[in-house]
């Protein structure tokens, strides 16, 4: 809920490469269950309240590692499960500094062969950007999931916990291996191409309504019935590790009577990209598009979105020449994300769309 945004900014910790008891248990095992670290950033799982029945006031990003996994000691009959607290925010705080650093981290862990899966516990709220950023970026076909809970860890029926137990088990299945980065909540598997947050604060607002789930957990069973056919993780092109910095995309809404101010005012901020969260199927207002325009003349790439909340935005024999691309059927968020990386190799319009339209 609202009130923990200023919960947030007193625990937003930087993720200092704090590690745990992590070090400790990373000796190859002798059991034959996979070896699965889990690597925790804060948010609602990671939440606490006095009162038990508190699912908006709590705090986010309270509780470390170690008291998550102690709450599920059932995960060591699937897995060998160690913990690295590597952040512990308020997922709105999640910035492209601390996205480098853990989608560094998650690459390092998955080179090493007493590593099999990676878990990263996530705030919700910005879950699908991170899921998204790490799709893109993780150089390995071996399991990462990113799981989150909508009720803090002292709620009663908390979700955390059954979620990471689940995320734990999907993370050491086999037939996770080579399906890009998953989203596990409410026993579902998600794409973080696909999958999108829809409801403010119920346990099912994890949805992916237009090309659906890719699997779920089912009593001690994993499911698989749809493949993410959009290029991700060993087929991606996008490298992160030479970046210490991402460039500058920000995200401006379409609305009724609106001005074309907040476009010279991201450029004048030194936007390398903008995304539209247009209206319909990627609309601007006269207005936006007088802004948009000005943007696109300064080598600004502007991606036309939609704020509709599903669908595709078509592309558009226009686009090209005033530096637009159309975001095919990603959300503006999950857009900014794949418009970051993009420039991080080309200026070119049209390049930027061949990656909208494989990615
Ligand atoms: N359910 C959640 O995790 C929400 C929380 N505000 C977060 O994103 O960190």
């Amino acid at each position: 809920g609202f009130t923990n945004t200023t919960a947030a900014a007193t625990s937003t910790t930087a993720p200092a490469s704090v590690s745990t008891t992590a070090d400790k248990s990373e000796k190859p095992q002798t059991n034959h269950l996979p070896n699965i670290k889990i690597l925790a950033t804060g948010g609602t799982i990671a939440g606490s309240s006095a009162a038990n029945t508190d699912t908006t006031g709590y705090k986010a990003g309270a509780l470390g590692v170690e008291t998550l996994i102690k709450a599920v000691p059932e995960m060591k009959n699937i897995a060998n499960v160690s913990g690295e607290q590597f952040a512990n925010i308020d997922s709105t705080n999640m910035n492209n500094d601390i996205l480098l650093k853990l989608a560094k981290r998650t690459n390092e862990l998955l080179a090493r062969d007493d590593v099999d899966g990676v878990v990263i516990t996530h705030g919700t709220d910005t879950l699908e950007e991170t899921a998204y950023f790490l799709d893109l970026v993780v150089k390995s076909d071996k399991p990462v999931v990113v799981v989150g809970s909508m009720r803090p860890a002292t709620a009663i029926s908390a979700d955390g916990p059954f979620n990471l137990y689940n995320a734990v088990k999907v993370a050491g299945a086999s037939s996770s291996k080579g399906q890009g980065v998953l989203v596990l909540l409410n026993d579902r598997i998600g794409s973080p191409r696909y999958i999108s947050k829809t409801n403010t604060t119920t346990v099912d607002t994890f949805k992916s309504v237009e090309q659906g789930y890719l699997g779920a957990v089912v009593g001690d069973q994993v499911y698989y019935y749809n493949k993410a056919v959009r290029k991700h993780t060993t087929a991606s092109v996008f490298d992160i590790s030479n970046l210490t910095q991402l460039p500058q995309v920000d995200i401006l809404y379409e609305y009724q009577n609106n001005g074309r101010y907040l476009y010279d005012a991201a450029v004048a901020a030194g936007a390398k990209g903008i995304v539209v969260a247009g209206a319909g199927n990627g609309n601007l207002s006269t207005a936006s598009l007088e802004g948009a325009e000005a943007a696109g003349k300064k080598g600004v790439i502007v991606a036309r979105s939609t704020r509709v909340g599903s669908g595709v935005v078509s592309p558009s024999t226009k686009d090209a020449a005033s530096n637009f691309v159309s975001a095919d059927s990603l959300n503006p968020q999950k857009a900014r994300i794949l418009l970051m990386l993009a420039l991080t190799q080309t200026h070119d319009v049209k390049q930027i769309q061949s990656f909208f339209n494989e990615y």
